[in-house]
């Protein structure tokens, strides 16, 4: 049926979250579409696995009539309703054995998918892809951007808040490893410290390379290789040569082929239950740029998909 050690059936359900509630640049809530629109779904088809989706395209009902900043966040309310809402439909993917693809939208929406995921599957590692942490709480972050702070929250990090009471902390700090970071702040780095939390940042790619990486992060998160993975790829992790249309770039990140190679190999472990593209933004750079962009996120969740696997 399936090369994956935790499908039965080789069965993906893609799940579009046009949303950009975590952070101010418009545009991040036309990735999914964009992506669909490129072929993806008939990509995946042909590659041999039953595909279904899901759009999600009455986000914008969700939104209160008053979303004012609580405890520094900007539009907690909005952020919550869509990723609870959103989360109970990725468990409920999950837990029908399905391999869930999720296309952002901004990586706020990781809220969800670490949220679904993990309930399905507890003991479940997370790979977290990107130039960022991902990790402010309320508490330390500057721009007040959800999207810089969902780890806190699903680590239990954060502490409390009155609008993410139903974030629970499924996710343990230790089986949660970074890679291709290289924007981080001050305060995150010191969460990172704290909780002695693994991270691989350019600096250690460029060191190690990527294929010893990779080891190095399952030998952390997944020593005996037998615990299910969630990869989040958010697209700027990859150099903005590689993935321009995102909205928070950062200059030094991986290649083309680095980001492939995390996907693929991951893919070829047969653990990984779930994958998420996130903050494609196609409203950002030129007509070129986007379809480079929409292309490689395209290539990036085929790859997770095993298709360049031989
Ligand atoms: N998902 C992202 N692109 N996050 C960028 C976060 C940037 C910054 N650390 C912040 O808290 O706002
Ligand atoms: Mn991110
Ligand atoms: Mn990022």
């Amino acid at each position: 049926m399936s090369d994956n050690k935790f499908l039965s059936t080789k069965t993906v359900s893609i799940v579009g979250v046009p949303f950009s509630g975590g952070q101010p640049r418009g545009g991040v809530e036309e990735g999914p579409l964009r992506l669909v629109e490129f072929g993806l779904l008939n990509q995946i088809q042909e590659m041999g696995w039953k595909v279904d989706y899901e759009g999600n395209n009455n986000i914008s009902s969700l939104r209160p009539n008053q979303d004012p900043d609580v405890l520094n966040l900007k539009q907690p309310k909005y952020v919550s309703n869509v990723t609870h809402a959103v989360a109970k439909q990725i468990e409920e993917r999950a837990r029908q054995n399905k391999f869930v693809l999720t296309l952002g939208g901004d990586h706020s929406v990781a809220l969800a998918t670490v949220t679904g995921v993990f309930s399905v599957y507890p003991n479940a590692c997370l790979i977290w892809v990107d130039a960022h942490a991902d990790i402010n709480t309320p508490a330390t972050t500057d721009s007040g951007n959800i999207h810089g702070c969902p780890v806190s929250f699903l680590t239990g990090i954060a502490g409390s808040h009155p609008d993410f009471a139903w974030v629970k902390p499924l996710l343990k700090t230790n089986r949660l490893v970074y890679i291709g970071l290289r924007d981080v702040d001050a305060a995150e780095k010191k969460i990172l410290r704290d909780y002695k939390i693994k991270a691989f940042s350019m600096h250690h790619v460029d060191r190690y390379g990527i294929g010893n990486i990779v080891e190095m992060a399952l030998d952390h998160v997944n020593p005996k290789r037998d615990l299910p993975i969630h990869l989040t790829f958010d697209v700027d992790a990859l150099d903005p040569s590689v993935a321009p249309s995102t909205g928070t770039p950062v200059r030094g990140g991986l290649t083309f082929r680095e980001g492939h190679y995390i996907c693929e190999a991951l893919a070829e472990t047969g653990l990984l239950v779930a994958a998420d593209i996130m903050e494609v933004n196609p409203a950002l750079e030129s007509e070129m740029e986007v379809f480079q962009t929409i292309q490689v996120g395209c290539s990036l969740a085929r790859c997770c998909l095993g298709e360049s696997l031989l």
